[in-house]
Protein backbone atom coordinates (compact mmCIF):
# COMPACT_ATOMS: atom_id res chain seq x y z
CA UNK A 1 0.00 0.00 0.00
CA UNK A 2 0.95 3.47 -0.77
CA UNK A 3 2.36 5.19 2.43
CA UNK A 4 0.37 8.20 1.86
CA UNK A 5 -2.74 6.00 1.71
CA UNK A 6 -2.06 4.04 5.15
CA UNK A 7 -1.44 7.77 6.90
CA UNK A 8 -4.76 8.52 5.26
CA UNK A 9 -6.17 5.50 7.12
CA UNK A 10 -4.71 6.53 10.48
CA UNK A 11 -5.97 9.90 10.56
CA UNK A 12 -9.59 8.82 8.99
CA UNK A 13 -9.99 7.36 12.38
CA UNK A 14 -9.47 10.28 14.57
CA UNK A 15 -11.65 12.61 13.21
CA UNK A 16 -11.68 15.85 15.44
CA UNK A 17 -13.59 19.26 14.92
CA UNK A 18 -11.96 22.88 14.65
CA UNK A 19 -9.50 23.54 17.38
CA UNK A 20 -10.15 20.13 19.00
CA UNK A 21 -7.72 18.64 16.75
CA UNK A 22 -5.22 17.27 19.58
CA UNK A 23 -4.68 13.78 18.64
CA UNK A 24 -4.26 14.88 14.91
CA UNK A 25 -1.89 17.02 15.59
CA UNK A 26 0.06 14.72 17.74
CA UNK A 27 -0.36 12.61 14.67
CA UNK A 28 1.73 14.98 12.45
CA UNK A 29 4.06 16.13 14.50
CA UNK A 30 5.11 12.57 15.08
CA UNK A 31 5.52 11.77 11.62
CA UNK A 32 7.32 15.12 10.87
CA UNK A 33 10.04 13.94 13.78
CA UNK A 34 10.29 11.27 11.29
CA UNK A 35 11.63 13.19 8.53
CA UNK A 36 14.98 14.30 8.01
CA UNK A 37 15.60 17.15 10.31
CA UNK A 38 18.69 19.60 8.52
CA UNK A 39 16.52 21.74 6.46
CA UNK A 40 12.99 21.52 8.02
CA UNK A 41 11.84 24.01 10.81
CA UNK A 42 8.55 22.70 12.38
CA UNK A 43 6.09 25.39 14.93
CA UNK A 44 2.96 24.83 16.23
CA UNK A 45 0.48 27.16 16.40
CA UNK A 46 -3.14 26.31 18.29
CA UNK A 47 -3.81 22.60 17.30
CA UNK A 48 -2.32 23.44 13.68
CA UNK A 49 1.30 23.11 12.31
CA UNK A 50 3.31 25.37 10.26
CA UNK A 51 6.59 23.75 8.59
CA UNK A 52 9.21 25.86 6.87
CA UNK A 53 11.36 23.71 4.08
CA UNK A 54 14.37 25.34 2.70
CA UNK A 55 15.26 25.19 -0.88
CA UNK A 56 18.39 24.97 -2.33
CA UNK A 57 18.88 27.84 -4.24
CA UNK A 58 15.33 30.20 -3.02
CA UNK A 59 14.10 32.57 -4.98
CA UNK A 60 10.24 32.79 -3.50
CA UNK A 61 8.73 30.42 -0.87
CA UNK A 62 5.99 28.20 -1.86
CA UNK A 63 2.93 27.39 0.06
CA UNK A 64 0.52 25.05 0.88
CA UNK A 65 -2.24 24.50 3.12
CA UNK A 66 -4.21 21.38 4.03
CA UNK A 67 -7.46 21.81 6.28
CA UNK A 68 -7.05 19.31 9.50
CA UNK A 69 -10.71 19.07 10.77
CA UNK A 70 -13.40 16.80 11.00
CA UNK A 71 -17.17 17.28 11.03
CA UNK A 72 -19.95 16.39 13.64
CA UNK A 73 -21.29 12.94 11.28
CA UNK A 74 -21.73 9.75 11.82
CA UNK A 75 -20.24 7.76 9.85
CA UNK A 76 -21.49 5.32 7.87
CA UNK A 77 -18.98 4.75 5.43
CA UNK A 78 -18.99 0.69 6.52
CA UNK A 79 -14.94 1.08 5.91
CA UNK A 80 -12.07 -1.14 8.07
CA UNK A 81 -10.53 1.97 9.08
CA UNK A 82 -13.48 4.02 10.18
CA UNK A 83 -13.80 6.80 12.90
CA UNK A 84 -12.80 5.68 16.11
CA UNK A 85 -15.02 8.89 17.40
CA UNK A 86 -17.87 8.24 17.43
CA UNK A 87 -20.25 11.10 15.71
CA UNK A 88 -17.35 12.62 13.91
CA UNK A 89 -16.26 11.86 10.40
CA UNK A 90 -14.10 12.93 8.18
CA UNK A 91 -16.43 13.50 5.59
CA UNK A 92 -15.24 16.52 3.88
CA UNK A 93 -11.88 14.94 2.56
CA UNK A 94 -9.35 16.66 5.20
CA UNK A 95 -7.85 13.17 5.92
CA UNK A 96 -7.00 13.25 2.49
CA UNK A 97 -5.83 17.16 2.01
CA UNK A 98 -3.31 15.98 4.95
CA UNK A 99 -1.93 12.90 3.72
CA UNK A 100 -1.34 14.54 0.64
CA UNK A 101 0.66 17.67 2.24
CA UNK A 102 2.78 14.85 4.19
CA UNK A 103 3.54 13.15 0.57
CA UNK A 104 4.62 16.61 -0.53
CA UNK A 105 6.48 17.53 2.24
CA UNK A 106 8.07 14.18 2.00
CA UNK A 107 9.06 15.05 -1.26
CA UNK A 108 10.54 17.80 -1.05
CA UNK A 109 12.53 17.29 2.09
CA UNK A 110 14.13 14.32 0.47
CA UNK A 111 14.37 15.06 -3.08
CA UNK A 112 15.13 18.52 -2.17
CA UNK A 113 14.01 21.63 -4.35
CA UNK A 114 14.94 24.88 -5.27
CA UNK A 115 11.97 26.71 -3.65
CA UNK A 116 11.57 27.47 -0.20
CA UNK A 117 7.56 25.88 0.98
CA UNK A 118 5.97 26.83 3.53
CA UNK A 119 3.35 23.81 4.83
CA UNK A 120 0.19 25.35 6.59
CA UNK A 121 -1.45 22.32 8.65
CA UNK A 122 -4.86 24.22 9.17
CA UNK A 123 -7.39 23.78 11.98
CA UNK A 124 -11.05 24.68 12.18
CA UNK A 125 -11.59 24.95 8.13
CA UNK A 126 -15.11 23.72 8.85
CA UNK A 127 -16.22 26.06 11.84
CA UNK A 128 -15.19 28.77 13.51
CA UNK A 129 -12.50 29.37 10.74
CA UNK A 130 -8.62 28.89 11.46
CA UNK A 131 -7.01 30.90 8.02
CA UNK A 132 -7.67 34.24 9.22
CA UNK A 133 -6.15 33.54 12.67
CA UNK A 134 -3.08 31.66 11.28
CA UNK A 135 -2.57 34.83 8.96
CA UNK A 136 -1.87 36.93 11.96
CA UNK A 137 0.17 34.87 13.65
CA UNK A 138 4.02 36.16 13.84
CA UNK A 139 5.38 32.72 12.18
CA UNK A 140 3.49 33.80 9.55
CA UNK A 141 4.96 36.86 9.16
CA UNK A 142 8.54 35.44 9.58
CA UNK A 143 7.58 32.82 6.81
CA UNK A 144 5.58 34.91 4.21
CA UNK A 145 4.84 32.59 1.09
CA UNK A 146 5.06 34.50 -2.15
CA UNK A 147 2.48 32.63 -3.64
CA UNK A 148 0.01 30.02 -2.09
CA UNK A 149 -1.80 26.83 -3.41
CA UNK A 150 -4.60 24.53 -1.93
CA UNK A 151 -6.61 21.83 -3.09
CA UNK A 152 -9.99 20.17 -1.87
CA UNK A 153 -11.21 16.45 -3.36
CA UNK A 154 -14.48 16.68 -5.52
CA UNK A 155 -16.11 12.82 -5.34
CA UNK A 156 -18.03 14.22 -8.27
CA UNK A 157 -14.59 13.78 -10.52
CA UNK A 158 -12.76 11.08 -11.42
CA UNK A 159 -9.37 9.93 -10.37
CA UNK A 160 -7.20 11.74 -12.91
CA UNK A 161 -9.03 14.68 -13.09
CA UNK A 162 -8.46 18.03 -11.80
CA UNK A 163 -10.63 20.97 -11.98
CA UNK A 164 -10.11 24.79 -11.77
CA UNK A 165 -10.83 28.08 -12.96
CA UNK A 166 -9.38 31.96 -13.05
CA UNK A 167 -10.88 33.73 -11.19
CA UNK A 168 -14.13 32.87 -8.84
CA UNK A 169 -14.11 29.59 -7.70
CA UNK A 170 -15.48 29.39 -4.28
CA UNK A 171 -18.37 31.06 -2.67
CA UNK A 172 -18.87 34.06 0.22
CA UNK A 173 -20.31 32.48 2.81
CA UNK A 174 -22.22 33.33 6.05
CA UNK A 175 -23.53 31.38 8.92
CA UNK A 176 -27.19 32.20 10.27
CA UNK A 177 -28.23 31.45 13.47
CA UNK A 178 -31.95 32.75 14.47
CA UNK A 179 -33.51 32.46 18.20
CA UNK A 180 -37.30 32.83 18.44
CA UNK A 181 -38.68 32.96 21.47
CA UNK A 182 -42.44 33.51 22.57
CA UNK A 183 -44.59 31.86 24.84
CA UNK A 184 -44.99 27.78 25.69
CA UNK A 185 -47.88 26.35 27.14
CA UNK A 186 -50.80 23.35 26.66
CA UNK A 187 -51.22 22.06 23.26
CA UNK A 188 -55.48 22.73 24.17
CA UNK A 189 -54.60 25.85 24.52
CA UNK A 190 -52.65 27.85 21.74
CA UNK A 191 -54.39 31.25 22.33
CA UNK A 192 -52.70 31.29 25.76
CA UNK A 193 -49.69 30.85 24.13
CA UNK A 194 -47.35 32.09 21.56
CA UNK A 195 -46.32 29.45 19.48
CA UNK A 196 -42.30 29.43 17.81
CA UNK A 197 -43.04 26.08 15.55
CA UNK A 198 -45.75 27.86 13.82
CA UNK A 199 -43.62 31.54 13.80
CA UNK A 200 -40.09 29.02 12.45
CA UNK A 201 -42.29 27.12 9.95
CA UNK A 202 -43.51 30.63 8.37
CA UNK A 203 -39.74 32.59 8.91
CA UNK A 204 -38.20 29.12 6.60
CA UNK A 205 -40.87 29.33 4.24
CA UNK A 206 -40.03 33.38 4.20
CA UNK A 207 -36.47 32.86 3.84
CA UNK A 208 -37.11 31.22 0.43
CA UNK A 209 -38.22 34.24 -0.78
CA UNK A 210 -34.80 36.08 -0.50
CA UNK A 211 -33.35 33.68 -3.32
CA UNK A 212 -36.16 34.25 -5.68
CA UNK A 213 -37.25 37.66 -5.03
CA UNK A 214 -34.39 39.74 -4.23
CA UNK A 215 -31.24 38.42 -5.92
CA UNK A 216 -30.78 39.69 -9.73
CA UNK A 217 -31.17 36.05 -11.56
CA UNK A 218 -28.21 36.85 -13.32
CA UNK A 219 -26.37 36.58 -9.59
CA UNK A 220 -26.78 33.84 -7.24
CA UNK A 221 -27.31 33.06 -3.90
CA UNK A 222 -28.18 30.42 -1.28
CA UNK A 223 -30.07 30.43 1.68
CA UNK A 224 -30.46 27.09 3.74
CA UNK A 225 -31.26 26.46 6.65
CA UNK A 226 -29.47 22.77 7.87
CA UNK A 227 -30.82 22.77 11.43
CA UNK A 228 -34.28 23.76 13.35
CA UNK A 229 -34.93 22.60 16.94
CA UNK A 230 -37.80 23.68 18.81
CA UNK A 231 -40.10 21.89 21.54
CA UNK A 232 -40.36 18.83 23.55
CA UNK A 233 -43.11 16.39 23.35
CA UNK A 234 -46.43 16.76 20.88
CA UNK A 235 -49.00 18.42 23.17
CA UNK A 236 -46.52 21.04 24.86
CA UNK A 237 -46.40 24.11 22.41
CA UNK A 238 -42.90 25.28 22.04
CA UNK A 239 -41.62 28.31 23.73
CA UNK A 240 -38.40 29.02 21.84
CA UNK A 241 -37.15 27.74 18.05
CA UNK A 242 -33.68 27.65 17.25
CA UNK A 243 -32.16 28.02 13.84
CA UNK A 244 -28.89 27.42 12.25
CA UNK A 245 -28.27 27.51 8.03
CA UNK A 246 -25.76 28.75 5.54
CA UNK A 247 -25.72 31.80 3.26
CA UNK A 248 -23.52 31.86 -0.34
CA UNK A 249 -23.21 34.29 -2.92
CA UNK A 250 -21.20 35.08 -5.98
CA UNK A 251 -20.22 38.23 -4.45
CA UNK A 252 -19.71 40.14 -1.43
CA UNK A 253 -21.91 42.96 -1.87
CA UNK A 254 -25.13 40.13 -2.74
CA UNK A 255 -24.92 39.19 0.93
CA UNK A 256 -25.14 42.65 2.27
CA UNK A 257 -28.63 42.30 0.16
CA UNK A 258 -29.45 38.62 2.05
CA UNK A 259 -28.64 40.07 5.35
CA UNK A 260 -30.97 43.11 5.33
CA UNK A 261 -33.45 40.76 3.84
CA UNK A 262 -33.52 38.40 6.59
CA UNK A 263 -33.59 41.45 9.25
CA UNK A 264 -36.44 42.57 7.79
CA UNK A 265 -38.13 38.69 7.53
CA UNK A 266 -37.26 38.09 10.85
CA UNK A 267 -38.67 41.45 11.97
CA UNK A 268 -41.61 41.06 10.55
CA UNK A 269 -42.09 37.47 11.99
CA UNK A 270 -41.90 39.25 15.37
CA UNK A 271 -44.65 41.10 14.89
CA UNK A 272 -46.74 38.36 13.10
CA UNK A 273 -46.04 35.89 15.59
CA UNK A 274 -45.59 38.53 18.36
CA UNK A 275 -42.38 36.80 19.84
CA UNK A 276 -38.83 38.38 20.07
CA UNK A 277 -35.73 37.10 17.89
CA UNK A 278 -32.11 37.54 17.91
CA UNK A 279 -29.93 36.99 14.80
CA UNK A 280 -26.45 36.12 14.29
CA UNK A 281 -24.35 35.79 10.96
CA UNK A 282 -21.65 34.32 12.21
CA UNK A 283 -17.89 32.85 10.89
CA UNK A 284 -18.11 34.47 7.40
CA UNK A 285 -15.53 33.34 4.81
CA UNK A 286 -14.55 35.48 1.75
CA UNK A 287 -14.35 34.06 -1.36
CA UNK A 288 -12.01 31.54 -3.00
CA UNK A 289 -10.17 33.84 -5.78
CA UNK A 290 -8.09 32.39 -8.13
CA UNK A 291 -4.81 34.61 -9.30
CA UNK A 292 -4.75 34.49 -12.88
CA UNK A 293 -1.64 33.91 -14.10
CA UNK A 294 -0.67 31.10 -11.29
CA UNK A 295 -3.79 29.21 -11.98
CA UNK A 296 -3.35 29.35 -15.77
CA UNK A 297 0.15 28.10 -15.16
CA UNK A 298 -0.60 25.19 -13.52
CA UNK A 299 -3.83 24.57 -15.51
CA UNK A 300 -1.04 24.57 -18.66
CA UNK A 301 1.28 22.37 -16.47
CA UNK A 302 -1.42 19.75 -15.42
CA UNK A 303 -2.19 19.56 -19.06
CA UNK A 304 1.09 18.52 -19.84
CA UNK A 305 0.76 15.94 -17.79
CA UNK A 306 0.08 12.61 -18.94
CA UNK A 307 -1.67 11.45 -16.27
CA UNK A 308 -4.39 13.68 -15.33
CA UNK A 309 -6.67 15.36 -17.21
CA UNK A 310 -7.81 19.63 -16.73
CA UNK A 311 -11.19 20.64 -16.39
CA UNK A 312 -12.13 24.21 -16.39
CA UNK A 313 -14.93 23.91 -14.23
CA UNK A 314 -17.64 26.52 -13.00
CA UNK A 315 -17.86 28.64 -9.80
CA UNK A 316 -19.27 26.56 -6.81
CA UNK A 317 -20.98 27.67 -3.90
CA UNK A 318 -18.86 25.96 -1.34
CA UNK A 319 -16.81 28.17 0.91
CA UNK A 320 -13.37 28.00 2.01
CA UNK A 321 -11.87 29.78 4.68
CA UNK A 322 -8.39 29.41 2.29
CA UNK A 323 -10.47 32.37 0.35
CA UNK A 324 -8.54 34.61 3.59
CA UNK A 325 -5.34 33.16 2.32
CA UNK A 326 -6.02 34.32 -1.36
CA UNK A 327 -6.93 37.61 -0.07
CA UNK A 328 -3.57 38.31 1.06
CA UNK A 329 -1.60 36.34 -1.38
CA UNK A 330 -1.45 35.18 -5.24
CA UNK A 331 -2.38 31.73 -5.12
CA UNK A 332 -5.17 28.97 -5.92
CA UNK A 333 -7.04 26.65 -5.33
CA UNK A 334 -8.30 23.19 -7.36
CA UNK A 335 -10.37 20.42 -7.16
CA UNK A 336 -9.16 16.69 -7.04
CA UNK A 337 -11.00 13.94 -8.12
CA UNK A 338 -11.81 11.56 -6.23
CA UNK A 339 -14.98 9.40 -7.75
CA UNK A 340 -17.33 9.16 -4.53
CA UNK A 341 -20.75 7.88 -5.12
CA UNK A 342 -22.12 10.07 -2.27
CA UNK A 343 -20.98 14.10 -1.64
CA UNK A 344 -19.06 16.04 0.58
CA UNK A 345 -20.75 15.93 3.99
CA UNK A 346 -22.50 12.79 3.53
CA UNK A 347 -22.03 9.84 5.92
CA UNK A 348 -21.30 7.50 3.15
CA UNK A 349 -18.03 9.55 1.66
CA UNK A 350 -16.04 7.22 0.09
CA UNK A 351 -13.36 9.42 -1.96
CA UNK A 352 -10.90 6.50 -3.77
CA UNK A 353 -7.34 6.38 -2.00
CA UNK A 354 -5.81 5.92 -5.64
CA UNK A 355 -6.14 10.27 -5.60
CA UNK A 356 -3.80 10.39 -3.17
CA UNK A 357 -0.44 9.56 -5.55
CA UNK A 358 -1.97 11.39 -8.11
CA UNK A 359 -1.93 14.48 -5.91
CA UNK A 360 1.54 14.27 -4.90
CA UNK A 361 3.14 13.39 -8.03
CA UNK A 362 1.29 16.21 -9.98
CA UNK A 363 2.10 18.55 -7.14
CA UNK A 364 5.86 17.43 -7.10
CA UNK A 365 6.32 18.04 -10.57
CA UNK A 366 4.71 22.02 -10.57
CA UNK A 367 6.82 22.99 -7.66
CA UNK A 368 9.61 21.56 -9.62
CA UNK A 369 8.65 22.83 -12.61
C1 LIG B 1 -15.65 22.77 1.06
C2 LIG B 1 -16.75 22.85 2.06
O1 LIG B 1 -17.62 22.01 2.10
N1 LIG B 1 -16.68 23.88 2.93
C3 LIG B 1 -17.70 24.12 3.90
C4 LIG B 1 -17.20 25.18 4.83
C5 LIG B 1 -18.12 26.32 5.16
C6 LIG B 1 -18.25 26.53 6.63
C7 LIG B 1 -19.02 27.77 6.96
N2 LIG B 1 -18.74 28.17 8.29
C8 LIG B 1 -20.54 27.62 6.74
O2 LIG B 1 -21.15 26.59 6.95
O3 LIG B 1 -21.12 28.62 6.34
C9 LIG B 1 -19.01 24.45 3.21
O4 LIG B 1 -20.06 24.23 3.85
O5 LIG B 1 -19.03 24.91 2.06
Amino acid sequence: MNPFVGIRRELHKIPETGFQEFKTQAYLLNYLSSLPQEHIEIKKWETGIFVFVKGTAPVKTVGYRADIDGLPIMEQSGLEFSSEHPGFMHACGHDFHMSIALGLLTDVVTSRIENNMLFLFQPAEEGPGGAKEMLKTDIMKEWWPDEIMGLHIAPEYKVGEIATKPGLLFANTSELHIELRGKGGHAAYPHKTRDMIVAGAHLITQLQSIVSRSVDPLDSGVVTVGKLEAGTVGNIIAETAVLSGTMRTLNPETMIILKSRVEAIVKGIETAFECEASIGFNQPYYQVYNDEALVSEFMDYAASSTSVRVIKCKEAMTGEDFGYFLKEIPGFMFWLGVDSEHGLHHARLNPDEEAIPVAIDLISGYVRK
